[in-house]
């Protein structure tokens, strides 16, 4: 699967780029574009009485002329309600020309019963929130509750950030070209296209190598090749030793549901580190993990000296006392060869917002631990209120904008986990399901990213790789799911990564 995402920009300049380097000109390819969206509506809505087209201004609008001519000359009684002519010469305007059907005013469109809507208002050149007709028009729509298929994107959804500017339909599905964008994968643009599908229109993929996308649909392929494997001699601890810090004798669940994530993604070690008061309720839940006991910031400093793992998990059930945020500022700071990957989840990023400018700081010293922040929207309010507080900034903007603030890699959680690079590169998970909202859930994915960082894999790639591993894991499973499961359910999907065959 072709897994770029290109946003609307990139999107037109892969238009010019396919135009210039031909067959297709502009026209060309708003045939195709328009073939293809024909082709759906008739494979999927066949069985419709009629075909009402909505058509904008722009080359949305053109495509849906192209749309209504097909179904017209497929024998669909076809309805074209226009929002405004095209520009005179325009593509939009010579497939206006082109379409047999003499358009309606939109402000006409009230949707018949048993007939399929085609929403080619506006696509990657919304500009502004939709209001007047093309907002009364999707509204009659969505009150007769009619199938709508949506051309490039639902009408008033933003390509760029799957935000809705002043109302959207809820299509049943929808056809976008060449690639999909941004908003086709982050909420809630996302829950409006329904079924998406791409298209091809005849632009090559040649275009891609002047584009040179940094964002991509999260998908094995992104990160398979770095995905860790054990060598035939490996021992455990050449396999990567993971440490996560325990909180209190009332908050170990956390930390342990880290510790066995991170040994089960095949970190060949993992010690859980204790305060001394929970050493016990630590030891009694614990078999193959490994336990230490260590009450201050000097005993943890002393154990990465001693052992150097590959990776530490702090945060979860860690506790939001001074002292904490105290060590976990130092470990911040440490020497990376002490120890190689931190991975702040939960507490940890509630004191990074208390001290931000002091962990900031202590992430630009030279040699410092690699570092993963794993933010869900709650705790990203806190840390970075000053870009959600943008209104102009996109899921995928903030994770990038905190990615380079931080020099780390941010995987910025929810049902559209935008997982982000501090070079720029991003990726948006799209396998997650809803069963994956349960307490514990997030500590588990910090384990797995753990356990990967600690086999060596590079942030980005094992960022990537543990939010679709979780989110693989919590989708199989489906209903009942609590965070305990998700560690057990790994080992069939890593096998599936790892193109082993049944028995090796
Ligand atoms: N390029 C190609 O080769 C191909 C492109 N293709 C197709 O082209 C689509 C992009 O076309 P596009 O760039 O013309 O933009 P489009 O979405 O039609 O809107 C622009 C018009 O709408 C207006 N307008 C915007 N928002 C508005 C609002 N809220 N309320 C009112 N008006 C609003 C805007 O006005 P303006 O901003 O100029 O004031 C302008 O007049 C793309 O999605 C795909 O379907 C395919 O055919 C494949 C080949
Ligand atoms: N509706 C949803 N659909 C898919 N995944 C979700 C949804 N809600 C939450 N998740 C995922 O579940 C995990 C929850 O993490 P988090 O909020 O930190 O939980 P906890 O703190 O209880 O461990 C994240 O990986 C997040 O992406
Ligand atoms: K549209």
């Amino acid at each position: 699967m072709s897994h770029e995402i290109l946003t609307p920009t990139e999107m037109g300049e892969a238009d010019r780029l396919a135009i210039a380097a031909g067959p297709f000109d502009g026209m060309g390819l708003m045939r195709r574009a328009g073939a293809a969206v024909a082709a759906a509506v008739l494979e999927r809505f066949g069985g419709a009485e009629a075909a009402d087209i909505l058509c904008g201004p722009g080359n949305n609008g053109g495509d849906g002329y192209v749309v209504a001519r097909l179904l017209h000359e497929a024998g669909v009684p076809v309805r074209v309600w226009s929002l405004g002519a095209p520009r005179q010469g325009s593509d939009a305007a010579i497939a206006a020309a082109e379409c047999p059907v003499t358009p309606k005013p939109l402000s006409d469109f009230a949707p018949a019963p048993a007939s399929v809507v085609v929403d080619a208002l506006f696509g990657a050149g919304l500009s502004k929130a939709l209001d007047g007709d093309a907002a009364a028009a999707i509204e009659r729509c969505s009150r007769a509750g009619a199938p709508v298929v949506a051309v490039d994107l639902p009408s008033g959804v933003s390509g760029a950030s799957g935000k809705v500017l002043g109302a959207a339909p809820r299509a049943t599905m929808t056809v976008t070209f060449f690639r999909r964008k941004p908003g086709h994968l982050l909420y809630p643009g996302r829950a409006l296209c329904g079924e998406t599908i791409v298209a091809d229109i005849g632009i090559g993929a040649a275009v891609l190598e002047t584009i040179r996308p940094a964002c991509f649909q999260n998908v094995p392929a992104l990160w398979r090749e770095r995905f860790p494997r054990p060598g035939a001699a490996s021992h455990k601890y050449a396999r990567g030793h993971v440490g996560v810090l325990s909180g209190g004798p009332t908050s170990t669940g956390a930390a342990r549901l880290s510790a066995m994530a991170a040994a089960r993604a095949g970190a060949g070690a993992v010690t859980l580190l204790s305060p001394g008061g929970a050493l016990q309720v630590n030891a009694a839940h614990l078999t193959s993990i490994m336990l230490r006991r260590a009450d201050t910031a000097g005993e943890i400093a002393q154990w990465l000296d001693e052992r150097r793992p590959g990776a530490l998990v702090a945060g979860p059930g860690l506790g939001l006392q001074d002292e904490v945020g105290d060590m976990l500022l130092s470990l911040a700071g440490i020497d990376g060869g002490e120890l190689g990957n931190v991975v702040f989840d939960a507490d940890a990023l509630t004191h990074l917002s208390r001290r931000r400018e002091e962990f900031l700081a202590a992430f630009q010293m030279p040699g410092t631990p690699q570092r993963v922040l794993t933010p869900h929207e709650g705790e990203f309010a806190r840390v970075f209120p000053e870009l959600l507080a943008d209104d102009g900034l996109s899921k995928l903007d903030r994770a990038r904008r905190a990615a380079a603030l931080t020099g780390g890699t941010v995987i910025l959680k929810g049902p559209d986990t935008v997982i982000a690079g501090p070079d720029g590169r991003a990726a948006i998970n799209a396998n997650a399901a809803p069963w994956l909202a349960t307490a514990g859930s997030g500590d588990v994915l910090a384990g797995i990213c753990a356990g990967l960082l600690a086999q060596g894999m590079p942030p980005f790639e094992a960022a990537c790789a543990a939010a679709w591993l979780h989110g693989e894991a919590g989708s199989r499973f489906g209903p009942g799911l609590i965070a305990e499961d998700l560690p057990g359910l790994l080992p069939p999907i890593l096998r599936e990564i790892s193109d082993l065959p049944e028995g090796r």
